[in-house]
């Protein structure tokens, strides 16, 4: 697989044409590009459609989180749009996790969607883990211990930030996929964010893809963010810490 398609675009937009113009400034066709809650909720399944017949590959994040065999009929119903991954929250259980990978199987006219679980969001620190989740353990032991779960609920993978990648790797498989967003380049503004990671040290601490949203995408030049991205990824000069 080549470097780009690591690079995962989170097309945060509201509507098709906003969506359209900004893979023009982008001017990747068929990259990997992320929808999510934003554009799904007002657009509908044809925005997954659309990007798939014209050569895209699509992440569809919906982050679902219910009862299994609510999140089973959902999935199984979304697998047939051709989505190449897809994802849910981890804290639904493990009960949960595997209906989600059942519906997927169920539903998918050829291959199965990549099935990840989001562990803790990257907006999360430890004071609101603490304060307000009441998770009273360190959020790398927190997120492995969720990753623990979707490993053995047959997932393929987890949504994390690339701070805790390697941990994770370490307590299901090296194969089990990283899937990291909070990138941000040199500079950028975090906003929201709270477990950030460059490009090269993503790739370094040992995640699998990054979704890159604002540090594109809010640029006055996206086309050539996607190449700084990009090339920050292929540079992996950034050793880790440990
Ligand atoms: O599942 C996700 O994609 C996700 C999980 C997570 O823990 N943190 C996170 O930021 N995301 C998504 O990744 C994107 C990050 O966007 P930027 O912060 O603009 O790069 C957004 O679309 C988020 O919805």
């Amino acid at each position: 697989m080549n470097d780009e398609h690591r690079i995962i675009v989170a097309l945060d937009v509201s509507s098709q044409a906003e969506m359209l113009d900004m893979l023009n400034k982008i001017n990747r066709p068929g990259c990997y590009v992320k929808i999510g809650m934003e554009l799904y909720l007002q657009q509908g399944a044809d925005i997954v459609r659309a990007l798939k017949s014209e050569g895209y590959s699509v992440f569809l994040d919906l982050k679902l989180h219910d009862i299994p065999h609510t999140v089973y009929r959902a999935m199984k119903g979304l697998a047939g749009l051709g989505a190449d991954m897809i994802n849910v929250h981890a804290a639904g259980g493990v009960e949960m996790m595997q209906a989600a990978v059942q519906g997927l199987g169920e539903g998918a006219r050829s291959h199965r969607p990549i099935c990840l679980a989001v562990t803790q969001l990257t907006s999360t620190d430890q004071a609101m883990l603490e304060n307000e989740l009441l998770i009273n353990r360190p959020i790398d032991e927190a997120i492995a211990s969720y990753a623990s779960l979707a490993y053995t609920s047959g997932l393929d993978g987890v949504v994390c930030s690339a701070w805790e990648a390697k941990k994770i790797k370490s307590c299901t498989a090296e194969d089990f996929l990283a899937v990291t967003p909070g990138i941000r380049l040199l500079h950028d503004d975090a906003g929201d964010q709270k477990r950030v990671a460059s490009p090269a040290q993503a790739r370094s601490l040992g995640s699998d893809y990054i979704v890159v949203g604002r540090s594109i995408t809010a640029a006055s030049d996206p086309a050539q963010a996607y190449e700084r991205v990009l090339n920050d990824w292929r540079k992996q000069t950034w050793t880790t810490r440990n």
